[in-house]
Order: C-alpha cells, then structure tokens, then sequence
C-alpha cells in the first residue's frame, strides 16, 4: 500500500480555494464588445491566456452570470485589452457591476469598431471560436484576428486578491527560454 502524504487537504471550502488560486499572479485585462446599441460594454478578467500559435488562439473564462459575456457572444467578436500598472483604476472599474463602466473610459474603435481602452499594454481583437462548459464559468476560444501596436510599459498584475508591479519590465533570460521552446522543432523527445 503506498504510503499516506502528509501534506495537502482535501477538505476545503471555496474561500480557502480562492485563498490557493491567489497564489499564482497574472496579468489583467478587460474584455470589451460593443452591444446591440453599439455601445461598449466590458469586465475586468484575469483568466486569460493564448492558446494557440497555429492557428493563433485565445482564451477567457467569464462567470455564467456575467452581463458583458452574451452581448460578446452575440456580437460574435471582442477585443482582448491587457492593462498596464497604470491602469489600476480601470480594472477596478470594470471588475465591478455598473450600469455604464465606459463613462470614465477613454477608448477608441479597432479596425472593425470595437473598443480599444487608451493607454492600455497592447490589445487584440478576436473572433469567438468556440465556447466549452467549465463550471461556473464558460471557456470561450477566440482566434485572434487584428494584433494592437504594444506600448513600452509595466503590466498591471494581480496577485492574492490585490495588484502589484514589476520592477523591470523586461526579464530577458525566461524570454530566451521561452522563444527557443516555441521555435523547438525536435519532436517531442523531451517527454
Ligand atoms: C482583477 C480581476 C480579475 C477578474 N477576473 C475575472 C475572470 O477571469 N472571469 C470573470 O468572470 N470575472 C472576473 N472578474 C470579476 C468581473 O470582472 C466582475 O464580476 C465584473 O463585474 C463582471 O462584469 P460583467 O459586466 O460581466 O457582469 P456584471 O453586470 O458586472 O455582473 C456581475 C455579477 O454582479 C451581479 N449584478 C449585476 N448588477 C447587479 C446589481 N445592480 N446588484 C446586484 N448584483 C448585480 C450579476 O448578476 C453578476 O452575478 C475579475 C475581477 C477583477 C478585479
Ligand atoms: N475567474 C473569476 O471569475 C475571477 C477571478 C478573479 C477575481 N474575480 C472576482 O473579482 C472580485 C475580487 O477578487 P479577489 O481576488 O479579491 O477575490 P479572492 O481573494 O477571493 O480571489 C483570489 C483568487 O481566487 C480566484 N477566484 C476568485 N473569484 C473567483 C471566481 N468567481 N471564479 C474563479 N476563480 C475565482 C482567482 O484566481 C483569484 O485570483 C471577486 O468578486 C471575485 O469573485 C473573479
């Protein structure tokens, strides 16, 4: 019989899950659309993450109660905004239920009209390729259709249930790293 860790519990209630998931800090961004008005809408969302190169995917999970989630999906399209450390603001303006979260927000339209938050990090505007069940939560696939210009600048991150900074904006060695995994065309001897 293998033997009994003693480490870890599987007894655990959702605030000590959050308490967890805290733990691993990511970046914000503000999903954005335009309604049936043409109005922009959006939320505050750090389960981002790309998904693909080829094609090239994204991905967001947004609560099933959210509001913005089935104006996106009904207007088919919707741009990714990543937030800079400047931005605390409007992650919390957009992380919060209100009738017009845009009335403080400069924006301009990407190419096909859809809002692009001034100022942000850098921004891409998506198709919704697929939506899959997770939870309480939808996962929703976008392919990216029109990549934004990226400005020079900190992220905004967001680590046990607050937000911090980076010191430097770069960190150059991990980025080597990472562009030697993705242009890796060995197979996958490394399994
Ligand atoms: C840094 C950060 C990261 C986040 N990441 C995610 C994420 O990855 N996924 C995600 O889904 N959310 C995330 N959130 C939370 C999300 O941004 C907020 O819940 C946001 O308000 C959702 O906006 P919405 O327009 O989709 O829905 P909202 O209209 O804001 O509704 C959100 C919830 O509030 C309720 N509500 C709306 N209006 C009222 C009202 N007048 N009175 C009472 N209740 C009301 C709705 O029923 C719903 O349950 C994040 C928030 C922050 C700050
Ligand atoms: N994925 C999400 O839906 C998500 C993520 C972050 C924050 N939020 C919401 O924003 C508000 C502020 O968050 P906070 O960091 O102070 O709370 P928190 O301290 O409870 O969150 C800590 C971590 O728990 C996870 N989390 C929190 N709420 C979640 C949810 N509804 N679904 C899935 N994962 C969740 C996230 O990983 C977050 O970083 C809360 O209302 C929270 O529900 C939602």
């Amino acid at each position: 019989m293998a033997p009994q860790s003693p480490y870890g519990t599987d007894e655990f209630d959702s605030r000590q899950f959050r308490t967890a998931m805290g733990q691993f800090c990511t970046g914000v961004t503000v999903i954005t659309t335009l309604d049936a008005d043409d109005k922009p809408v959006g939320f505050a969302c750090q389960s981002f993450a790309a998904l693909s190169l080829d094609p090239p995917l994204v991905i967001f999970c947004p609560m099933k109660t959210s509001r913005t989630w089935p104006v996106i999906e009904a207007r088919g399209s919707f741009v990714v905004n990543v937030l800079s450390n400047r931005q605390q603001q409007v992650s919390a303006t957009f992380g919060a239920p209100g009738q017009d979260k845009f009335a403080t927000i400069d924006w301009d339209p990407s190419p096909a009209g859809m809002p692009v938050i001034r100022d942000n990090l850098t921004w891409v505007e998506c198709d919704v390729e697929a939506v899959n069940d997770g939870g309480d939560h939808h996962i929703v696939i976008g392919r990216a259709k029109v990549l934004g210009e990226v400005l020079q600048d900190k992220p905004l991150l967001f680590y046990r249930g607050g937000y911090l900074s980076t010191e430097h904006p770069r960190v150059t060695p991990a980025q080597e790293e990472l562009e030697n995994f993705i242009t890796w065309n060995g197979g996958d001897t490394w399994l």
